[in-house]
């Protein structure tokens, strides 16, 4: 059996000896979307750093396409960093404000070794992959819209030839047709190179449409798990009742509560 792109055992973290996380498990097996979800404070981004090695896990494993990634120092964490890649909530605080989108992109291939004469073609094919004109390129983030934005940091995310992609809020920002539109690129860029995706969002309805399996989080651990399908149609904890409770049926037309009540 091939391995998993992502295995995590028993994974632990936290904060100055106050737990954060506790005995996390799941696989994501490659071209697959697991959806993590749960209340502000249940655990997801410590999860999603501890992976990625932004923070050190108090305990457990994480294995990436079979590699044990919890001990790497090092030129081996520069490395296997080539091999995971994080798109967040807000572009603005990830790109750099200074540089060119291009530039923004082109970074990562410094980074990931690529010849400085290969930049300019290699940017722009990053481009035409996330649905950017090649004359974007020469723009600042800010002359670009939220969506535009989110797009150039899925091309930098794609500029290290990543397995696995970490997208933690990565469309909560932004509304609701652009919100699809990313969601959508996001997959097709799945199918074209079999990525896996730890796609973290408050947003049920998000993960109805984006993830194969879903883990529920609460206070740390995870509370229910199980396929997409299974766990909308059947919730067996009740915090995960009350999560698609709020959520309307596909085409019901209804609107989520949280709007209602916003
Ligand atoms: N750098 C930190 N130092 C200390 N405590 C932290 C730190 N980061 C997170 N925590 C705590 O760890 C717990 C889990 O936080 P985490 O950010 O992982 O949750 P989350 O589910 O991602 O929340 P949100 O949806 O609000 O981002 C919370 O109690 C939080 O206060």
């Amino acid at each position: 059996m091939p391995e998993p792109a992502v295995d995590v055992r028993d994974l632990s973290v936290a904060y100055r000896k106050r737990t954060a996380v506790e005995a996390v498990s799941f696989t994501i097996e490659p071209g697959r979307t697991l959806g993590l979800a749960g209340e502000s404070g249940s655990g997801k981004s410590s999860v999603a750093r501890a992976i990625m090695r932004v923070v050190d896990p108090s305990g457990g494993s994480v294995r990436i396409g079979g590699q044990e990634v919890t001990r790497l120092k090092g030129t081996g964490l520069r490395r296997f960093r080539q091999h995971m890649q994080m798109v967040f909530q807000d572009p603005y605080d990830s790109l750099n404000p200074r540089l060119t989108v291009g530039e923004n992109v082109a970074e990562a291939l410094v980074a990931a070794g690529v010849p400085r004469p290969d930049h300019t073609i290699r940017v722009r094919e990053l481009f035409g992959r996330v649905g950017l004109p090649a004359a974007f390129t020469g723009r600042y983030p800010h002359q670009l819209s939220g969506g535009q934005r989110q797009r150039v940091s899925i091309a930098r995310a794609l500029a290290v030839g990543p397995q696995v992609l970490v997208c933690d809020e990565a469309v909560s920002a932004l509304d609701v047709s652009v919100r699809a539109q990313i969601l959508n690129l996001l997959k097709d860029l799945q199918e074209a190179d079999g990525l896996a995706y730890l796609f973290i969002s408050h947003d049920m309805s998000t993960l109805r449409f984006m993830a194969d399996d879903i883990a529920i989080m609460q206070g740390g651990r995870i509370v229910e798990t199980g396929p997409s399908a299974a766990v909308f149609a059947n919730p067996s904890h009740e915090y995960t009742r009350s999560l698609i409770a709020a959520v309307p049926e596909p085409g019901s037309g209804r609107r989520q509560r949280r709007d209602r009540t916003a």
